[in-house]
C-alpha cells in the first residue's frame, strides 16, 4: 500500500491484522512522487498495489466515507483552452485513465462498504465551486479526488501488477474551507476500511 503521508500509513499499519503480508510504503504528496515510488517498491515484487489514503468528497460522500476507485484518472492532466479543458489522451499523449480490474474494485468495495466510482487523481487540489462542478461534469460518477492514485496505477501498469485505490473522505470537494477538514475521522475511516479488507 502507498500513502502520501505518514499519518496515512500510520493508520493503516495499526489497522493491519499481526503478520498481515502488506508492505506500507509512505510516498509523498502528488502523482509524480507517487509513481516514483510505486516504481521502485515493485521492482522488487507485489501481487498487488494500493494507493490509499485521505481525500476529497463529491456528494454525496461525506467526511469519513471510504471511495473505492472503478477507474483512477488524470482530471487536471492536458490543455487549458479558450473552449475549456482538453484531456491527454484527446491530444494523442497516451492514456489519462486507468481502469481497476472490476472483480477487485467490488470485492473491496463489498468488504469495507465503500463507494464505487471514479477517483480524480489531480496536481492541483480543488478550491472553488466552479472548478468542482467542473469536474463533476467531465466525470459525473466521480466519487473522490486525490493526488496520488492515477500516479501509482501507471508504475502499476509498467509492472504488470494489480492496481486498486481506496480514500477514505477528510473534506468536500469544492471552496477552500481548512477548518471543515475532518482529518482524523478519515484516518479513523481509513484505519476501520482496511482491517475490514484485509479481515
Ligand atoms: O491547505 C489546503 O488548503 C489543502 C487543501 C487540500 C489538500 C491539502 C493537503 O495537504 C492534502 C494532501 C493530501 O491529502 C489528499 N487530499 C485530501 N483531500 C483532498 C482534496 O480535496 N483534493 C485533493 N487531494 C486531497 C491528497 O491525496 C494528498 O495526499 C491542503
Amino acid at each position: 500500500m502507498i500513502t502520501a503521508v505518514e499519518a496515512e500509513a500510520a493508520a493503516i499499519r495499526a489497522a493491519l491484522p499481526r503478520g498481515a503480508a502488506v508492505r506500507v510504503v509512505v510516498g509523498g504528496v502528488g502523482p509524480a512522487a507517487a509513481a516514483a515510488t510505486a516504481g521502485r517498491e515493485l521492482v522488487t515484487g507485489a501481487d498487488l498495489v494500493v494507493s490509499a489514503g485521505i481525500g476529497g468528497g463529491f456528494a454525496p460522500l461525506a467526511p469519513g466515507a471510504i471511495a473505492v476507485a472503478t477507474t483512477s484518472v488524470f482530471a487536471d492532466l492536458g490543455a487549458d483552452t479558450a473552449e475549456g479543458f482538453v484531456p491527454m489522451a484527446e491530444l494523442g499523449f497516451g492514456v489519462a485513465e486507468h481502469p481497476v480490474p472490476a472483480k477487485l474494485a467490488v470485492e473491496l468495495a463489498d468488504r469495507t462498504g465503500g463507494h464505487l466510482g471514479t477517483v480524480l487523481t489531480v496536481a492541483t487540489v480543488t478550491g472553488t465551486a466552479e472548478r468542482a462542478a467542473a469536474l463533476a461534469r467531465r466525470y459525473p460518477d466521480a466519487v473522490a479526488e486525490a493526488m496520488e492514485g492515477a500516479g501509482v496505477a501507471i508504475a502499476a501498469t509498467h509492472a504488470g501488477v494489480p492496481f486498486a485505490e481506496l480514500r477514505t473522505i477528510s473534506n468536500a470537494v469544492g471552496p477552500r474551507d481548512r477548518a471543515a477538514w475532518r482529518i482524523e475521522d478519515a484516518l479513523a475511516a481509513l484505519g476501520r476500511a482496511v482491517a475490514e479488507a484485509t479481515a
